[in-house]
């Protein structure tokens, strides 16, 4: 059996190719969602989605699949799943993104974890050991923080990044670049802190997301036993959408 995998994200699709349960291509489309023409769709039975953008963007991937054929289903966030429970009153509004990389970080470590996503947003969500949602953050993640200070600002004009790196910076380029890092690094390790107060001290850290490694990387220290996988959400696709 070969089935398809979407997560359609805000500033990018990422896709990968499952056959016979083995991982056999993977990308990653930017801007149109024309592109998504050029992947392997040839024998593919079933297409999983995960789509944070709603509207007609969603639409535009849909109609897509529906004109190549293909059959498709759209993962939602439920009230519980795989032993995790929604901490959302409306469970429906929490972002399926968080939700399926939840499923995915709690089935891989079967106890507490707090949750990374490094994308367009930065989001970090927190799970007891019992698998119960405590809650989380939604923050600009590093792409939003320096379109905001351009378009917010009249001089804070600076150009691509050289290094990355938390220390002081000593022109703009630096200030900002080097702001953008410390914001997530400082986020995270803030959000850490409050999830000790709600969790504990035994929990796995997961971080996923384009900018998850670098993140994990700056981190230092404390962040070298986190656990980065790349496809967090398109691994709790999977255990989202198969029926019991
Ligand atoms: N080709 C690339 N590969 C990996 N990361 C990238 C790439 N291009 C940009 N990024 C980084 O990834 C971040 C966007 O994150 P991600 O790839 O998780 O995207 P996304 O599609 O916006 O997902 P979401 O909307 O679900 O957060 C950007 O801030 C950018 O720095
Ligand atoms: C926060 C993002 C944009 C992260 O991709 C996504 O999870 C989303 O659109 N969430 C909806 C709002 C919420 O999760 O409460
Ligand atoms: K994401």
């Amino acid at each position: 059996m070969r089935v398809v995998e979407l997560d359609v994200g805000n500033t990018a699709i990422k896709w990968r190719c499952i056959q016979n349960g083995q991982h056999v291509a993977k990308g990653r489309v930017e801007g149109a969602v024309d592109g998504l023409k050029a992947l392997p769709f040839a024998g593919v039975s079933a297409v999983r989605i995960a789509s944070v953008v709603g509207g007609s963007r969603e639409k535009e991937v849909t109609a897509l699949l529906d004109h190549l054929g293909l059959d498709y289903e759209m993962a939602t966030s439920q009230a519980e799943c795989v032993g995790v429970k929604n901490a959302y009153a409306d469970v429906g509004k929490l972002g399926v993104d968080r939700w399926l990389a939840m499923l995915a970080a709690y089935t891989k470590s079967q106890s507490a974890c707090i949750v990374i996503d490094a994308g367009t947003a930065l989001t970090i969500d927190i799970v007891d050991k019992d698998g119960c949602h405590r809650g989380g953050y939604i923050l600009a993640g590093a792409s939003l923080v320096l379109k905001v200070l351009s378009e917010a600002t009249g001089k804070v004009r600076f150009g691509s990044e050289s290094a990355k790196a938390l220390l002081p910076g000593l022109s703009t380029d630096e200030c900002v670049h080097n702001g953008k890092w410390i914001g997530l690094v400082g986020a995270v390790r803030a959000a850490i802190n409050e999830a000790e107060s709600i969790i504990g001290c035994h929990y796995q850290v997961f971080i996923t997301g384009g900018d998850g490694m670098v993140l994990n990387e700056l981190a230092g220290g404390a962040a070298n036993s986190w656990c980065y996988c790349e496809d967090l959400v398109l691994d709790g696709l999977e255990p989202a959408l198969s029926k019991a």
